[in-house]
């Protein structure tokens, strides 16, 4: 693609074939807990993962994310047992799936090569942000953009992604030493995988379904369907 003196370049579709790797790999992203390889991720990869979450959209173009890389074995211990804490509290919420529920894996902590924590800097960009003034947490969605930016990337790279969520926010962000202005939005594990589910693993496992997109859509309103 050539780019113009002022910096523009052509916008028309991708080839077919190109827009087919594009939705597979929307399409095959899966949240990956139990199936990864012990083998190291290529530092180049993970720089091309690190590249596409940078590459993400944000407010203002205010990039308030972070990357935080854990390698020490200590530290990936401690947020073990913060996990461990954490999803003992979650397990009381669903008292009739209680069974069900702790048959699921839900983290790779200690298995994933790779252990990322994506932060949102709350103060980046200063106390103005282009997009920002009547709503704060755009900070957070462009951060969540980095985040899906970086799952779909590593799909087409052969390297899966799984995201933990259930920690106590106040443990992660002591063990990983955050400024009180920066919080964590997604812990990541990841690593490669050979082999991949069809469908969510929740919803393999009976845990949920995927809604049907035409019951989502509505027109003009809340609650009306499309004529
Ligand atoms: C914000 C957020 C937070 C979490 C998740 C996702 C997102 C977007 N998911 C993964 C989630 O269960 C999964 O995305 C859905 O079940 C759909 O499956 P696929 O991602 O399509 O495989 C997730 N999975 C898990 O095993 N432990 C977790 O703590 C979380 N937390």
């Amino acid at each position: 693609m050539t780019e113009d003196t002022d910096g523009l370049a052509p916008a028309g579709p991708f080839t077919p074939e190109e827009r087919a790797a594009v939705y597979r790999a929307i399409r095959q992203r899966r949240d990956v807990r139990g199936q990864f390889r012990p083998d190291p991720v290529d530092p180049a990869t993970l720089r091309r993962l690190l590249q596409a979450a940078h590459d993400a959209p944000s407010v203002g173009l205010s990039q308030p994310w972070n990357f935080i890389l854990i390698r020490d074995p200590g530290t990936r211990q401690r947020l073990h047992d913060a996990f461990q804490t954490a999803n003992a509290q979650a397990a009381t919420r669903f008292p009739d799936r209680k069974a069900l529920y702790s048959s699921l894996k839900l983290q790779g902590i200690l298995e994933a090569p790779v252990n990322l924590c994506i932060t949102c800097d709350r103060t980046r960009g200063g106390p103005h942000v282009l997009g920002r003034t009547h709503d704060a947490a755009t900070d957070l969605y462009s951060t969540a953009c980095a985040v899906q930016n970086l799952w779909l990337a590593a799909r087409a790279e052969g390297i899966g992604v799984g995201w933990v969520s259930i920690f106590d926010l106040d443990d992660l962000s002591r063990i990983l030493a955050l400024p009180d202005h920066v919080v964590p939005v997604a812990y990541l594990c990841i690593g490669h995988v050979t082999e991949l589910y069809q469908q969510p693993e929740l919803q393999a496992r009976g845990w949920a379904d995927r809604l049907p997109l035409d019951d989502l859509i509505f027109q003009d309103a809340w609650g009306t369907p499309p004529s």
